[in-house]
């Protein structure tokens, strides 16, 4: 298990995560959210070793994770990082690289992993390719591979799928997800996209203002966001009286009290995202058809 105690960390002067504390289990998926800046890069460096804390502590099972004051080498055996930056050797091939730091005494095992690994990133293909020739996104699943090769028992990983295209990346992020799963391999998970969260994430942490403002599991969050920062990581919402309500929880109906004039339909796929105004506020809700501008309907909330 890690355990985050009560850490605090400032880059020189500067505040930047204040009294964190949380725990994650073995084969727990675990995400950070906030805005950027707010820090969760700064957070998955401090996992990882790479800078001193202020104060507090951090565990993984009984061994305390320390910073570069108190550890020549940044880094543990069971723990890797796969960071924004992947650091890859350029002019070595793409299965050289997943099985760099795997041992040459057994050939056969190696080969195997490397090919199960090859797989889970999709680039079995790719095998033979020297890194240097590879696109961003493919740089990025190689950098995922060579993480997962030695079998950490936790990963960090900051946000893991940003360089891969829109046709990979579902099936990237189950394969990805589900093979953590499968080992057992605890994540921490730093990321802007709720696709990476919705599915996968068994708890998520909130970041904002130094602090851990909610940490819950993405469904309790996602059905009651109590404030307008979870709300908006979550989808398109409007706050009406007082209340967050999203986009896909407002229906046109024949009657309601709610009049509202339409200003303009968004194409989304499967729906319109209508922009509209009620009482001088604009306010957005899904509708299956686009609505024309300065036509005026009645919409009302479903919970
Ligand atoms: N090496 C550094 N020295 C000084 N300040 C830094 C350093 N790295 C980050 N910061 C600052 O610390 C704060 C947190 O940065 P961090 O990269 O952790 O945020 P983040 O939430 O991961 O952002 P993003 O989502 O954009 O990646 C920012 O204000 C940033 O400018």
């Amino acid at each position: 298990m890690l355990s985050v105690e009560q850490l605090t960390f400032s880059y020189h002067k500067k505040p930047v995560l204040n009294d964190i504390s949380f725990k994650v289990q073995a084969g727990e998926n675990l995400a950070i959210i906030g805005e950027s800046g707010c820090g969760k890069s700064t957070l998955l460096k401090l996992l990882y070793g790479e800078y001193d804390l202020n104060s507090g502590h951090i565990f993984w099972k009984k061994q305390e994770i320390l910073g570069p004051k108190f550890n020549l080498v940044v880094g543990y055996d069971f723990m890797k990082y796969v960071a924004q930056e992947f650091d890859l050797m350029p002019f070595i091939s793409v299965e050289e690289n997943i099985g760099k730091f795997l041992s040459n005494f057994y050939p056969e095992e190696k080969k195997e992993r490397t090919a199960e690994l090859l797989e889970v990133v999709e680039l079995t293909d790719f095998a033979k390719t020297k890194v240097k020739i590879l696109s961003g996104g493919q740089k990025q699943r190689v950098a995922l591979a060579r993480a997962l090769a030695n079998q950490p028992e936790i990963m960090l990983l900051d946000e893991p799928f940003s360089h891969i295209d829109n046709f990979k990346k579902q099936s990237l992020r189950r394969n990805v997800f589900k093979y953590l799963k499968k080992k057992n391999i605890s994540c921490v998970v730093a990321t802007h996209d709720k696709e990476d969260v919705l599915g996968f994430a068994d708890h998520m942490i909130v970041l904002n203002d130094h602090k851990i403002i909610e940490s819950n599991s993405p469904e309790n969050l996602f059905k009651s966001p109590k404030t307008p920062l979870i709300a908006s990581f979550f989808g398109e919402f409007n706050s009406i009286d007082g209340e967050i309500i999203y986009a896909h929880q407002l229906q046109v109906v024949k009657h309601s009290k709610l009049q509202v004039q339409v200003k303009r339909s968004y194409y989304k796929g499967h729906f319109f995202l209508v922009e509209a105004i009620l009482d001088g506020q604009t306010i957005f809700f899904e509708h299956n058809k686009a609505l024309n501008p300065n036509e005026e309907v009645h919409i009302t909330v479903i919970k």
